[in-house]
């Protein structure tokens, strides 16, 4: 039988062949007509440039075009042809893709292709059939952990799955039209997944409620993954006919849940914040990115060895500096332990050898090796003096054109700029502990940074596997700057009645990874103390007289500084807002102690206690920080309220399927965010924290418009840069 006998049906909707309105179209015209014509003898679907597709066309959830438009029926028609389906799978295969892909009697995929059911990362669930589908073909285990995780797979592991008939290293297309002359006239009964039982395991039961428990464990109050176990489930119990219907009403509770609304929101402001801007029109567009060939980061305390792990796990040769033999050793023997555990967790050996070679990794004390890397990271402590120190000298000897970064969390750029030869090669790179780990990185621009820094810093996370987001120059940036009337909201609460594990528990309740208390904790109450006796806030160089709760005619709270007075640091010192059970634990428990302390401030200050519910401490907690995210917006710091939000969920542990803050606020209604404020700030005058910013109150006067058009309500002159 020749070519011409196989029709080829080619999904066509750049850049990922999304599923849209259009495309499904053409797929169930192109289906009929393959099928209507009897010298069509197999039919092939394949995806445009490569990628077979990434599922329906997410922007089409909340278009009103979609009701009544569904992809499952169409998927039953393929499967339920008389002639031979093929899926031809290269690139990506995902979601919907996947689906279609399902519903083809065989599968074929390009050896570097990838396949997943990604929906519930957008807070879904497969709703083309494929909950029901995937556990018939390759069991319930495998299908639960690909559709509730929604992690992509590589067409080899798909291969020893069962998920895909054959893997290819040639022409997909070609192949899979060879594949489909060859099955013409084979009986597609056992082909038809659909009529497949799910495979038997030993205890289904007892399997399904271990299952659950995991799911529900690493879900943090998203409820797709939940959603998704149930879809699956009903596949074990119930007929496909039924398993469709119930995956169905499944879908359309997440689709209407909200929850769906804000992981899509995040998905596209992920996507948003790659195509940068500035205030003086620098932009990704015109701005080309330098290649980084060799790199190098000074200072190896916790951020440094962090950051030299992640540089080496994406292949950057690294040049490791500290100031003495006795820190450097203790660096590189901290690093390569991360190494070792990193190249565990990649479960291949070969990484080990590559991570220890001396040529792609070297530790020195000798700042000279500097001068043929193309970029530096500075992380030492948060100092000015030293790290103005340190830029001196390494604009003196790297490179022309060496990019020199600094890993400051709140410092100004302009500051540390102006010790070199060279500001337009500085810029912040503003990393999240553990550096190896955290997605996020901030990446600050000064006054004369160029655009080329600003693109390579860019380029630089992608190539780290992180989020870049570009923001502009101010005390703590975008994200500690939101952070610090979070913390200093909740440590006023303890002052006022209420505990560190009550505050905590609502604030993990409402989905944060870790509440304010246990991450100061985990961080360290030490860092914020140094901090602040710089700031002349506490420590000798308090002026005498300063009143204990008052600092410039503001409300301050002496609470943490007390605590470290007392040698409560924390994990390391095994108490600090909690007890552990031993220096470094991890294990947080209520302390007495504290309990005690708190009482007797309370007594000391004469402040009266009080009971303080979970709705006020969420609120004084969230809306300071989203305040001080208007403020953020208006200043021109950052370009959009996608910004905040994507450094929010990235970088501080913001429960995704709630879209971020400033997500957040426009879900709660700016008016009411307002209204609270105020009644608020009328409560705590001296906390300016609480005072509501001006842009939030244009906007609520401007009728609380929808997020995406926040930014065209300030005028240019509002803009600082
Ligand atoms: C695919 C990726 C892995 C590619 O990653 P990469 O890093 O290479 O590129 P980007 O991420 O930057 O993406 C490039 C570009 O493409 C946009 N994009 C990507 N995927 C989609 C998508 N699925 N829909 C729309 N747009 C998409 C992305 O935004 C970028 O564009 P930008 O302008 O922002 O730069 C990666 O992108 C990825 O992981 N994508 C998501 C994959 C995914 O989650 N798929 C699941 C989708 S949900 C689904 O499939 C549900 C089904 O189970 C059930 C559906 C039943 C109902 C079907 C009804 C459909 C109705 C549609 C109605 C449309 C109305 C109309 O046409 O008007």
């Amino acid at each position: 039988m020749g070519a011409a006998a196989v029709a080829v049906i080619r999904l066509r909707n750049p850049p990922v062949n999304a599923l849209s309105l259009t495309a499904l179209q053409a797929l169930e015209d192109g289906l009929k007509r393959a099928d209507a014509d009897p010298s069509v003898k197999a039919v092939m679907i394949c995806g445009e440039n490569g990628k077979f597709s990434a599922g329906a066309d997410i922007r089409g959830f909340s278009s009103p075009k979609r009701h009544g438009i569904a992809l499952g029926p169409i998927i039953s028609l393929i499967e339920k042809s008389e002639k031979p389906v093929v899926a031809a799978i290269e690139g990506i295969a995902l979601g919907g893709g996947l689906e279609v892909a399902l519903g083809c009697h065989y599968r074929i995929a390009h050896v570097k292709a990838r396949m997943g059911l990604p929906e519930v990362t957008i807070g879904l669930l497969p709703g083309a059939q494929g909950t029901q589908r995937l556990p018939r073909l390759i069991g319930v285990p495998a299908a639960l952990d690909i559709i509730t995780t929604g992690r992509h797979i590589p067409a080899t592991e798909a291969l020893k799955l069962g998920l895909v008939d054959e893997v290819v290293e040639e022409n997909t297309v070609e192949a899979a039209i060879r594949l489909a002359n060859k099955v013409i006239g084979q009986p597609l009964g056992p082909r038809r997944l659909s009529l497949k039982p799910v495979p038997k395991l030993p205890n289904m039961e007892a399997f399904l409620r271990e299952a659950l428990v995991k799911v529900k464990k690493q879900a943090h109050g998203c409820l797709a993954p939940e959603l998704c176990f149930q879809a699956v489930k009903a596949a074990t119990e119930q007929t496909f006919a039924d398993g469709v219907r119930k995956e169905q009403e499944l879908f359309n509770i997440l689709l209407t849940s909200g929850q769906a609304q804000a992981l899509q929101y995040a998905f596209f402001a992920e996507r948003a914040v790659q195509k940068w801007t500035t205030p003086s029109g620098a932009s990704w567009k015109s701005a080309s990115p330098q290649p980084i060939h060799k790199a190098a980061v000074i200072g190896l305390g916790t951020m440094g060895r962090g950051i030299v792990t992640s540089l080496v796990k994406a292949n950057i040769p690294v040049v490791a500096l500290e100031q003495n033999l006795e820190y450097l050793n203790m660096g590189r023997k901290a690093v390569m332990l991360l190494l070792e555990r990193e190249a565990m967790k990649m479960e291949q050996g070969a990484q080990t050898l590559r991570f220890h070679n001396p040529a792609r990794l070297q530790f020195t004390v000798d700042f000279d090796v500097l001068q043929d890397v193309d970029l530096v990271i500075e992380a030492v402590f948060e100092n000015m003096a030293l790290k103005k120190e340190i830029f001196q000298k390494i604009s003196r000897i790297c490179k022309p054109g060496a990019f020199l970064c600094t890993n400051t969390s709140a410092l100004n750029i302009d500051e540390i700029a102006s010790a070199t030869r060279c500001p337009q090669q500085v810029i912040g790179t503003h990393f999240f502990s553990p550096a190896h780990v955290m997605r996020l990185l901030e990446i600050i621009y000064g006054l004369h940074t160029s655009a080329t820094a600003i693109a390579t810093a860019m380029q630089l996370a992608k190539a780290l596997k992180k989020v870049g987001v570009v923001v502009g120059n101010c005390f703590g940036f975008v994200g500690n700057r939101m952070m610090f009337p979070y913390v200093q909201q909740a440590v006023f609460l303890l002052e006022e009645g209420s505990r560190p594990e009550a505050i905590d528990q609502v604030l993990e309740d409402f989905g944060f990874k870790i509440g304010p208390f246990r991450m100061s904790d985990l961080a360290g109450l030490d860092v914020g103390w140094r901090s602040r006796k710089g700031q002349g806030l506490t420590g000798a160089s308090l002026p005498p007289g300063t009143p204990a709760r008052q600092r410039h005619g503001h409300r301050y709270s002496p609470l943490p500084d007390l605590l470290c007075e007392n040698g409560r640091f924390g994990q390391k010192t095994g108490k600090g807002w909690y007890q552990y059970e031993k220096a470094g634990g991890r294990t947080a428990k209520p302390d007495p102690w504290l309990h005690n302390f708190l009482a007797q401030y309370r007594d000391t200050h004469h402040i009266k206690t009080r009971f303080i519910d979970q709705e006020e401490i969420l609120e004084r907690c969230l809306f300071p920080l989203m305040n001080e995210g208007f403020d953020i917006l208006a200043e021109g710091i950052a370009s959009g309220p996608e910004h905040l939000d994507v450094i929010y969920i990235n970088g501080y542990g913001w429960p995704k399927h709630r879209g971020g803050p400033m997500f957040h606020a426009s879900t709660i209604g700016l008016p009411r965010v307002l209204a609270k404020l105020q009644k608020y700030s009328e409560a705590h005058p001296d906390v300016p924290g609480l005072r509501p910013s001006a842009f939030l109150k244009k906007l609520v006067a401007m009728g609380n418009p929808p997020l995406k058009d926040w930014m065209s309500y300030l005028s240019r002159q509002s803009n600082k840069l």
